[in-house]
């Protein structure tokens, strides 16, 4: 069972992209700075404008004010797309709980390509009909709004990793080979119930503790609508950073700031010179005192949570390799399934152990 987390404020590295082509050097070293010693940077001046990302959130929200039954028409596919509905069971969930307990939230993850969308997108009668008119226009415009800002700290990288071309990422992420893989996520979080002491008992986890297996993550979050938090370098003793201290990701209203951060395949990508970071959307929280409850914060956020994730994730074809070939050459597509094994065996272990201390609980 966690105890009350350890909170500390550390500095999460804001970067403009104001004037790019020209402020590309400075860009670049800032960013490969961030990526280096936090994993984690907010984007300011990046050309997408709230009232796109407002409309977009209207859209996300009214998506998941959808009925259930309509959803369920697009339902998640291990293509990596679809809805789901709190069935994402993470490691971190079951160590800190002892539970199978899935994310409190629904998502609705999406991609460029035709197949790997095939029958996941509503019909355009139904968008009429349900009143989202123009949903799959809409995300998909706002996709590439998102792989264009990608590009930008792609070139960056490319250049800072020492890669001869600048091109070198964005040509192994291109948004228009039917084998990319980057995924738009749109995310829900439902209210979490407090310890009360006159519930059920469920413990209920917004988002455990994980890195991200991709490339580069790019997340909206909305003022008010607070829980993401980060634990830098993984300081932590335990494996999922249960006893180590958490610095909260703030919304930063003057910038439209989007927060960013390095997966799993960009630190091996880069040698294991860049980190991917431990990052967690609180709480767990009990509707019984006592059952996870026992981490509740004063400044924690209990209410619905809304964000939008995008995924860069390089196309199945692509050859991963750092620049100092530190690990052996991967394709896109095996490293996806590398990461999904890696997840599954310890969402096994986890279980596992969970399971015999129950036994030994009973035992005593
Ligand atoms: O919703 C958030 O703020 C974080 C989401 C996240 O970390 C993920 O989906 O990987
Ligand atoms: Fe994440």
């Amino acid at each position: 069972m966690p105890g009350p987390t350890k909170y500390v404020e550390r500095e999460i590295p804001q970067i403009s992209l104001r004037d790019f082509p020209n402020r590309i050097d400075s860009i670049t070293a800032q960013l490969c700075d961030a990526a280096e010693h936090v994993g984690f940077f907010g984007l300011a001046d990046h050309g997408i404008a709230a009232a796109e990302i407002d409309a977009m959130f209207a859209l996300s929200e009214a998506f998941f004010r959808l009925p259930a039954a309509v959803k369920a028409t697009v339902p998640w596919s291990p293509r990596n797309a679809g809805w789901e509905d709190r069935s994402q069971v993470r490691p971190s969930n079951v160590v800190t709980t002892s539970k199978l307990v899935a994310d409190n939230k629904e998502s609705y993850q999406l991609q460029f390509g035709d197949e790997a969308m095939r029958g996941l997108w509503l019909a355009e009668d139904d968008e009429k009909r349900y009143g989202v008119p123009g949903f799959r226009a809409r995300c998909t415009a706002f996709m590439h709004r998102l792989q264009a800002v990608s590009e930008q700290l792609m070139v960056c990288f490319a250049r800072g990793l020492g890669f001869d071309d600048d091109e070198y990422f964005v040509r192994l992420h291109d948004a228009a080979r039917p084998d990319s893989q980057s995924v738009l996520r749109l995310l829900h979080y439902y209210d979490t119930p407090r310890g009360g002491g006159d519930g059920d008992g469920e413990v209920c986890y917004r988002a455990g503790a994980h890195t991200d297996w991709g490339f580069l993550t790019l997340l909206f979050q909305r003022e008010g609508q607070g829980g993401l938090e980060i634990c830098p370098g993984r300081e932590s003793a335990t494996e999922f950073g249960a006893d180590a201290a958490w610095t909260r990701v703030k919304f930063t209203p003057d910038s439209n700031s989007i927060v960013c951060n390095i997966g799993n395949l960009l630190m091996s990508w880069s040698d294991d010179r860049f980190r991917s970071t431990l990052h967690r959307v609180k709480a767990p929280s009990s509707r019984r005192e006592g059952e996870g409850g026992k981490d509740e914060d004063p400044d924690d956020y209990y209410g619905e949570r809304f964000s939008i994730a995008f995924f860069n994730q390089p196309c199945r074809s692509a050859v991963i390799q750092g620049p100092k070939k530190k690990y052996p050459p991967v394709t896109g597509e095996e490293f996806i399934a590398r990461a999904m094994d890696t997840h599954f065996a310890a969402l096994k272990k986890a279980t596992l152990e969970a399971e015999v201390q129950q036994q030994q609980q009973k035992a005593y």
